[in-house]
């Protein structure tokens, strides 16, 4: 039996794949995998429990056990660690950070990994992340990687975040952008790169519903 298709999104920090991969699982009637949050609330859950970051065969035990559920609350997905709604929590600068550390630990992605494709069902999956095409779902039909300048992306998310009441500096957020881009992209277990048979898209002038229907293109050639 064929398995259901696959559209992954990967890509850097601020590039728009959460808000891609929504609008087009909505569009498409398919799940949604927010890879990044798994990573997130394994930090959240190492941070809460005081682990330390550098300790990776705890973080690896801390991944394997995750007691996580995705809930639609209001048409927005939550994430719930032991039963409390933490989406906020790991939204915050200081989770990134370790996300991104706890991300580089080759026992935590492979504790992840089966969690992730697991996510697979009918009718089809639009998975978002940083190695969705290059490893979770190399089989994928269609890959789509989505970039745009590291100025641009720092400035979406100072727009994101005051929209929040959160009040950053568009400095400290380039820089921590730059920060994780270079440790997601430098990493040895799978590394941010776009997959060899992902179609690149650099955003940082076409605006959202612009991104969308060029992934729709895609997805109508690829996916009868
Ligand atoms: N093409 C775009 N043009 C302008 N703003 C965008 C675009 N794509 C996404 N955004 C905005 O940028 C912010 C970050 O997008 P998000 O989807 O969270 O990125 P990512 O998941 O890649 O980190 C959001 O506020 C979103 O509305
Ligand atoms: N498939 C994935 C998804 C995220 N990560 C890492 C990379 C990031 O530093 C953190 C958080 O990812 P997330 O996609 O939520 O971050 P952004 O919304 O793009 O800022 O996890 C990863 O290594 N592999």
């Amino acid at each position: 039996m064929n398995k259901p298709p696959v559209v992954t999104i990967d890509g850097p920090s601020g590039s728009g794949k959460g808000t891609i991969a929504k609008l087009l699982a909505d569009r498409l009637g398919y799940a949604l995998l927010d890879s990044g949050a798994l990573y997130r609330l394994t930090a959240l859950a190492a941070l809460n429990a005081a682990v330390s970051l550098e300790d990776e065969a705890r973080l690896a035990e801390i991944a394997s056990n995750l007691d996580i559920r995705f809930a639609i609350a209001g048409g927005e997905v939550a994430a719930m660690l032991e039963g409390q709604d933490v989406s906020r929590d790991i939204r915050m600068e200081r989770v990134s950070m370790a996300a991104s550390k706890v991300a580089a630990v080759p026992a935590v992605r492979e504790a992840l990994l089966q969690r992730q494709r697991d996510f697979r069902a009918a009718p089809g999956l639009v998975a978002d992340g940083r190695d969705m095409g290059t490893t979770v779902f190399p089989d994928a039909p269609v890959k789509i990687f989505l970039t745009a300048s590291a100025e641009e992306r720092a400035r979406r998310r100072f727009d994101q975040l005051q929209g929040r009441g959160v009040s950053v500096s568009l400095r400290d957020l380039l820089e921590d952008i730059r920060a994780r881009d270079d440790r997601d992209m430098n990493r040895a277990a799978s590394p941010l790169a776009p997959a060899e048979d992902a179609v690149v898209l650099d955003s940082t002038n076409i605006d959202i519903d612009g991104v969308l229907q060029k992934v729709l293109e895609l997805v109508q050639k690829r996916i009868s």
